[in-house]
């Protein structure tokens, strides 16, 4: 599918240069490039033929982890939000006072912001196979994601994993973030409790749902993960 997706970036730019190199394009153009990918039924979705997986779970639940490793094996573009926020306050963006007190205090960035950036990120990536990690946290996030990028997820993980775990975790990250200390996660912990129910209620509802057990070594919950993945590459 990869391979496919790089040689039709060359037919629609007339260009050599593979479309990840070539900045940023129209949204119009991105979704020629996606429907033109002609994976059979099932494996686009209907709306935009874009394959896009939620990757949900609280924090320190191993979710970028497992996105590395999916990456690895099944060639998804991985988008973390948190990242993608953390890049934002690095470029001295406008609103970047704004999101590091949002981040500090654990609570969740306004979703229009958050939105956009991802938005802007599948648009200029060339891939139509997304892994968004740690979004959507909220029913806004959700309603704002269908609303501006006018696609729902195909399937969506969630890694279950307690509380405690998660904490351990954490504390031992050692990535330097901001809000990686014992007072922001409990208030991260808090809001993750207050406002995940309903997002995942949601997604159960329709079938989405991927309910993965987060204890174990990162090996033996990727073993849990694969079979979502290779079921979507069977079906191409
Ligand atoms: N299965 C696991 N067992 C123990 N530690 C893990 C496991 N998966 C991830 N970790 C470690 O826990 C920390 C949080 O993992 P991460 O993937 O960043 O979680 P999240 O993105 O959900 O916050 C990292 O230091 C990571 O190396
Ligand atoms: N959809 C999102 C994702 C993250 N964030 C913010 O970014 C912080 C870090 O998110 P993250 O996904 O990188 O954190 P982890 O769950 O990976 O530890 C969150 O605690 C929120 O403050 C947000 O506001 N909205
Ligand atoms: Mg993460």
């Amino acid at each position: 599918m990869w391979r496919r997706a790089a040689s039709l970036s060359s037919l629609i730019f007339s260009s050599s240069q593979p479309l990840r190199d070539q900045g940023a394009y129209s949204l119009k153009a991105w979704k020629f490039f996606c429907a033109d990918s002609s994976k059979g039924a099932g494996y686009f979705s209907k709306e935009k033929n874009l394959f896009i997986t939620f990757v949900l779970g609280g924090p320190g639940s191993g979710k970028g982890t497992q996105c590395a490793k999916i990456v690895e094996n099944f060639g998804y573009t991985h988008l973390s939000a948190g990242e993608l926020l953390r890049r934002e306050i690095a470029s001295n963006s406008e609103d970047g006072a704004m999101l590091l007190d949002t981040i500090k205090e654990g609570k969740i960035v306004p979703s229009e912001v958050t939105v956009k950036l991802i938005q802007k990120e599948m648009e200029s990536c060339g891939n139509c196979k997304f892994l968004i990690d740690g979004f959507p946290r909220n029913e806004e996030n959700r309603i704002a994601f269908e609303q501006i990028i006018g696609a729902e997820p195909n399937n969506v993980l969630f890694f279950d994993c307690p509380e405690e775990e998660m904490i351990k975790r954490v504390l031992s990250r050692n990535e330097g973030r901001v809000d990686d200390n014992i007072d922001t996660i409990r208030k991260r912990l808090k809001v993750f409790a207050a406002s995940h129910h309903p997002v995942i209620e949601h997604y159960s509802k329709k079938g989405k749902l991927y309910k993965i057990d987060a204890i174990g070594t990162e090996d033996e919950i990727f073993e849990r993960v694969r079979p979502v993945f290779a079921a979507c590459e069977g079906a191409q």
